[in-house]
């Protein structure tokens, strides 16, 4: 496996990929979505009816993204926005404008867990660095006590994806789809326990050391 890297590691290297590289940030969220969709089509996932929990912050951006290309794949679910729209980080607002052109319905709450056959959680990523709000606490509890497979976007939500602890309270993945290099916090303490199965995918971000041009000898 690629080293693993911090929650900043990580960061800086988004924020190098789009200020000196040159890509934006919204071309990178559609392929965190597009590799997601890649893991779930591959054939270990009950697709019948799909419920996408996103959050605010552009962890939510990227699922409110696959719930949209779920939608146009004409497979059947729900998108659960949890949070005040108002709040939400500028690309999530943009997914969330994208996703009604698109005629996506985007709810604020779901009764019960238990009717969809798998869960894609994206709450929090890589950015949840205090507690989980109360409130967001209570229906990981509940997606958690549902026992529904989760698969999560870049880290299973509520824990530290550097330290692998959980802040509050954290989901229990069936697996987890990480972009770009392994976070350490899946690899240690409650996240080795919490992550499930592993996916690292390709999404165009890449240590500056691993950019050079390959030799065409
Ligand atoms: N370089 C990459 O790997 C890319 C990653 N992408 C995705 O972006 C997230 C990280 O996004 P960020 O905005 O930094 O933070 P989080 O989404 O992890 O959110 C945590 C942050 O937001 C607050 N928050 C979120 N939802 C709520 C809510 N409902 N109520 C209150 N507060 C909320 C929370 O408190 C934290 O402050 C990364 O994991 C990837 O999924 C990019 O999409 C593409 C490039
Ligand atoms: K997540």
């Amino acid at each position: 496996m690629v080293e693993a890297v911090t929650a900043q590691e990580m960061q800086k290297l988004d924020r190098y990929t789009v200020d000196t590289i040159g890509m934006p940030s919204l071309v990178l969220m559609e392929r965190t979505a597009l590799a997601v969709i890649e893991v779930m089509a591959a054939g270990k996932f009950d697709l019948s009816n799909v419920l996408v929990i996103a959050g605010l912050g552009n962890n939510g951006g990227d699922g409110i993204a696959i719930a949209r290309l779920l939608m146009q794949k004409g497979i059947r679910g729900d998108l659960l926005v949890l949070g005040d729209e108002k709040r939400a980080a500028p690309n999530t607002v943009t997914q969330l404008n994208i996703a009604r052109a698109y005629g996506l319905p985007v709810q604020h709450r779901v009764r019960d867990f238990r009717n969809y056959t798998v869960i894609i959680d994206a709450l929090f990523g890589i950015g949840l660095t205090k507690p989980v709000p109360t409130k967001l606490g209570e229906v990981i509890k509940r997606v958690n006590a549902a026992n529904i497979p989760v698969v999560s976007v870049d880290v299973p939500s509520g824990l530290n994806a550097t330290t692998g602890e959980i802040l509050g309270s954290s989901i229990r993945a069936e697996a987890t789809v990480t972009f770009g290099y392994p976070k350490t916090g899946l690899l240690k303490n409650e996240g080795l326990k919490r992550a499930g199965d592993i996916y690292v995918k390709d999404i165009g971000i890449y240590k500056p050391e691993q950019l050079t041009p390959i030799s065409n000898s």
